[in-house]
């Protein structure tokens, strides 16, 4: 089988999602995510120039070697650029050998590790009562574990949290970044109340999760952790900027309370240090920007050795093509912790069906060859790109922060 095709289909239903087709001389073709928020097309400009021309003609069941080609043959190794890249073109030669072979991914990976995939869902609210309200709906549904972000007094606007109640929440707003404000003594003094709140009124069995998004120093983030303890949550995600990776064991001192970190890695050099020192509990990066299934076995591999389990990133901005190949990844993936799920839109649906089903707070995903999921191009076609930028963050002194 040899490679005789590799475009780039940008489409932007509701958001822009970038997706690699790979087609061979056999008429199998498979399908990779390649969107990087906000980048988007600074990844079509990587593939189209510097990855499409030199896949043609090569067998597509050389999965490693091509990884090693475009990785250690780039020179200018890793980056969210880069490694989004490789990652789309390794999720479509996974889909290709499953489609070859008639088996789902998961099978080929090495079988089910457990029989569907537990997901967390997002309960956001303006305020601490809003927030409540979607969580109860969350439950209603099923899930067994919801992320809870809620509305901060005296701070127009944060993370998570959608501009007007009952609207999706897409943080890619504007065209070129929009401003926040931010204050972490307001967030502080008000978030162990949302904890306390979700605790008083569902009970200690719900999974709580929830995201601080970068944005505390490590000595608050141990002050976060340490204050809710009393209501254990599952994980405290992206406490702190995850570049300095010893940060973490100052925290890791002084709290048990989980932690989750990893969204915006891309390779396992950005965790290696995190996982060896048991500092974290939960790793986030995901497919489509960690290099694909190639790397991201290698970094739950290694993450196995530390107790510390998979949490994939699955917001909206990721495709279903991302989600899909995940839910095969987290059926296997013996040191599997938890998957996020964010539902897409009816119209993103559409463009990208899929074998993978939600029930009763879970996952399962198919049993369809590869990872199950398809584009409509004659439909993606009729969303044009526009851009989006995601926000800055500042302080309430204008000094700019994490966002
Ligand atoms: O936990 C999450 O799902 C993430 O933090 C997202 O909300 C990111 O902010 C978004 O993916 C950036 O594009
Ligand atoms: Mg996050």
């Amino acid at each position: 089988m040899k490679i005789v095709d590799a475009r780039v289909i940008v489409t932007c239903p509701g958001r822009n999602l970038v997706t690699l087709k790979i087609e061979t001389d056999e008429g199998i073709y498979g399908i990779g995510d390649a969107t990087l928020n906000g980048r988007e097309l600074a990844v079509v400009a990587y593939l189209e120039e510097h990855v499409a021309p030199a896949l043609i003609g090569r067998d597509p069941s050389s999965i490693e070697d091509i990884w090693q080609f475009f990785y250690r043959g780039a020179y200018w190794r890793r980056g969210p650029v880069t490694m989004s890249a490789i990652g789309a073109v390794d999720m479509a030669l996974w889909d290709i050998m499953g489609k070859a072979a008639g088996m789902p991914l998961y099978k080929l990976l090495g079988g089910k590790s457990r029989d569907r995939v537990m997901v967390y869902g997002h309960a956001t609210g303006h305020d601490i009562e809003g927030c409540l309200e979607e969580v109860a709906r969350h439950v209603e549904q099923g899930y067994r574990a919801v992320r809870v972000q809620c509305g901060i007094p005296g701070i127009a606007s944060t993370y998570g949290v959608a501009k007007k109640a009952g609207e999706r929440y897409e943080p890619a707003d504007s065209s070129l970044p929009s401003e926040n404000v931010w204050s972490t003594s307001k967030y502080l003094n008000h978030v162990p109340k949302l904890f306390q709140a979700v605790r008083e009124r569902f009970g200690d069995d719900l999974h709580v999760l929830h995201d601080v998004h970068h944005r505390l120093t490590p000595i608050e983030a141990a002050r976060l952790g340490k204050e809710v303890e009393p209501y254990h949550l599952f994980w405290l995600e992206d406490c702190v900027p995850a570049e300095n990776q010893s940060a973490f064991r100052l925290i890791r001192q002084h709290t048990t309370t989980p932690l989750a970190v990893g969204e915006v890695f891309n390779s396992i050099h950005d965790c290696r240090e995190l996982i060896e020192s048991q500092s974290i509990d939960y790793i986030r990066a995901t497919l489509t920007h960690a290099g694909g299934i190639t790397h991201m076995r290698r970094i739950a591999a290694l993450a196995e050795l530390y107790h510390v389990r998979t949490g994939f990133h699955g917001p909206t901005d990721l495709s279903p093509v991302c989600m899909g190949a995940a839910l095969h990844f987290d059926t296997w993936v013996p040191n599997f912790g938890i998957q996020e799920h964010m539902p897409h839109s009816e119209e993103i649906e559409a463009v990208f069906p899929h074998a993978y089903r939600f029930e009763d707070g879970h996952f399962t995903p198919g049993e369809t060859p590869g990872h199950g999921v398809d584009i409509d191009e004659a439909l993606a076609g009729k969303y044009p790109y526009r851009r989006a930028s995601l926000p800055v963050n500042r302080l309430e002194d204008g000094t700019l922060w994490h966002w």
